[in-house]
């Protein structure tokens, strides 16, 4: 049952009154209501009913968690981590939340246990990068030896594990997500408001590994592959898109599966990494226009269990202004 005042602001904004429904939720917030602050955060979060502002919905997420809603709390810790939309980042008080929140919940025990037993400078950045490894000159294909521990690769897979859904991709023509027999892998997203600090950290060391800003990368996905399973060639970059698709990086965090290589069969190259190895790769040519060269594949996977984490790295910082709705 809502409360009344979010009772109210929903029958108000259900009666076109969007304006009159966001102040009775400002209200109720500065009242105590802490459903009233949630809605109206995730309001300035989806830009839908109202103007998208992610710097309102991060202070409107911080006072749901202030006034108990667990959810709310999740989220504001890892908007505190990110910055996402520009807003400053607050690596330190993240990291206190995670500390504090680590006091009841044994999940973020062990994150907090994985991140203090990472070499991070105050910003959250890593100290000292591990030496990559050059397997192909043009398109660049790069692999990286332990980029993470064997620690992290099982917190992620098991953390996934509780979110996979059906993997989908994008439709070239209608530019709608739907399901697609090319990839048969399900697949688990991780939009900023899901980047728990742990997988911030690991997202800024892929970003600095691979000589790009954190801000380029679009939300880590994890990828789960059973037998059969596979995700056929392809290309990561996008048709006739402006900041395009211009890296890929792909994590092992599971490797006890036989068959699932990563392939490019035009250049006649297979990688099998073991947990924690990384495979990175260039999308495009010099002057940014998609490399056929660069197709590849997860071949299928024939015993056992592969799970990849896999980032799509952006020519310049992703946009999150727009358009409403889009899943951030
Ligand atoms: O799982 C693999 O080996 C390939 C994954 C991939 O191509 C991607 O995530 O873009
Ligand atoms: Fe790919």
């Amino acid at each position: 049952m809502p409360s009344a005042i979010v009772s109210n602001a929903l029958s108000a904004a259900q009666r076109g009154d969007i304006v009159g429904a966001a102040r009775m939720l400002e209200i109720g917030a500065a009242g105590g209501d802490g459903e009233a602050a949630f809605v109206l955060a995730e309001w300035r979060l989806a830009g839908t009913a109202i103007r998208r502002d992610l710097g309102e919905a991060r202070r409107f997420y911080g006072r749901a968690a202030e006034l108990g809603i667990a959810e709310a709390d999740a989220i504001y810790t890892a908007l505190l981590a990110n910055g996402a939309g520009g807003n400053p980042r607050d690596w330190e008080s993240a990291l206190n939340r995670v500390r504090q929140q680590a006091r009841h919940d044994p999940l973020v025990r062990a994150e907090r246990d994985l991140i203090e037993a990472m070499d991070l400078d105050p910003d959250g950045n890593p100290a000292v990068l591990p030496q990559t490894h050059l397997l192909n000159s043009t398109p660049a294909i790069r692999t990286v030896k332990g980029l993470l521990t064997p620690a992290e690769c099982r917190f992620l897979a098991r953390v996934a594990e509780a979110d996979l859904q059906k993997a989908i991709v994008i439709d070239p023509r209608t530019g709608q997500a739907r399901r697609h027999p090319i990839r048969t892998a399900e697949s688990a997203g991780y939009p900023f408001v899901r980047e728990r600090p742990v997988l911030h950290a690991i997202n800024r060391r892929i970003a600095a590994v691979t000589g790009t800003s954190y801000e380029q990368g679009e939300p880590t996905q994890i990828l789960s592959y059973r037998p059969g399973q596979e995700y056929r060639l392809h290309s990561d970059a996008i048709a006739n898109e402006a900041n395009q698709r211009i890296a890929t990086v792909l994590v092992c965090l599971k490797d006890d599966f036989e068959g699932g290589e990563t392939v490019f069969p035009r250049l006649g190259l297979a990688w099998r990494g073991a947990t924690g190895d990384a495979l990175h790769f260039l999308n495009v040519d010099r002057t940014l226009q998609p490399e056929p060269l660069a197709w590849h594949a997860g071949t299928p996977v024939t015993s056992g269990h592969k799970i990849m984490l896999s980032k799509w790295v952006r020519a310049r910082p992703l946009d999150l202004s727009g358009p409403p709705g889009r899943p951030l």
